[in-house]
């Protein structure tokens, strides 16, 4: 995949990122990815000014998150089936940024999260380093939350991993005006285009789920399948349709 690459210099690190997502220079790409005060952050070449998109488990949101949970009000909690001392493992098949997983992770559940976007992943890969070194969090992070980069569909197939929960987010669908996401986000949406294997990606994930699958979808628009929704929660913004496995 080609890339516009800012870096001041070419550290051990960053070479290791590049060939492992197999990014290549391109002077002509819209889009870029710096390095910032040691976080790998993609950014819109053609609005400097926008806030660029990086990966940070110890973000001040990610801190307040955390802090204030309160098991009524995070949705996560609500959805994830955590009971007592019972903590299923969750395989986020669509990881994007890590957030959903971050906070999986934070609850207790061993998560592991599949991205197959190479920018994406790297930013992930990126993050999950930088979060394992950590003092507050690194000595759990490391514990709970991984990564493989690769197609989830691939990965599914061959049932080497049997998780509890399969957590499935993909790209919205688009609606109205008034549904469009902040300018980061629209531009997040740029780089990945649409997912149009989401409903198989359900009908694979209910084969291999032991216990539930949790899609997450805008308030707006449909289920992925058009089978029986087991159970709903809403928020204001979102639905989490739950479906049991086959
Ligand atoms: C909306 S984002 C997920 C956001 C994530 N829940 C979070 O909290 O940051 C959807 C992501 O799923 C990834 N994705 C979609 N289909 C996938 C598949 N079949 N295999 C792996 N990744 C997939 C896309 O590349 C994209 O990065």
């Amino acid at each position: 995949m080609k890339i516009y690459l800012k870096f001041k210099s070419y550290n051990k690190r960053i070479c290791k990122l590049l060939q492992l997502f197999k990014l290549e220079h391109d002077q002509n790409c819209s889009m870029g990815l710096l390095i910032n005060h040691n976080s790998l952050e993609l950014y819109n070449r053609e609005n400097v000014n926008q806030k660029p998109i990086k990966v940070d488990f110890t973000s001040k949101k990610n801190h307040y998150r955390c802090h204030h949970f309160r098991r009524k009000n995070e949705v996560l909690y609500r959805v994830s089936g955590i009971k007592n001392s019972y903590f299923p493992t969750v395989l986020d098949a669509t990881a994007g940024l890590g957030n959903d997983a971050f906070i999986f992770s934070f609850l207790g559940c061993k998560v592991i999260m599949i991205e197959r976007h190479p920018i994406v992943a790297a930013l992930l890969k990126d993050g999950l380093q930088r979060g394992y070194q950590d003092k507050k969090i690194g000595h759990w992070l490391q514990t709970r939350l991984h990564l493989i980069v690769n197609d989830s569909l691939k990965m599914l197939e061959i049932p080497i991993l049997q998780p509890d929960v399969i957590y499935l987010d993909p790209m919205y669908p688009f609606y109205h005006k008034k549904s469009l996401p902040k300018k980061d986000m629209q531009f997040f949406r740029q780089l990945i285009g649409h997912n149009y294997d989401s409903k198989k990606l359900l009908e694979v994930s209910r084969k291999l789920a032991k216990n539930r699958i949790i899609v997450k979808r805008p308030y707006y628009a449909k289920p992925l399948s058009e089978d029986k929704v087991n159970h709903i929660v809403t928020t204001r913004n979102h639905r989490f349709d739950i479906y049991q496995p086959f």
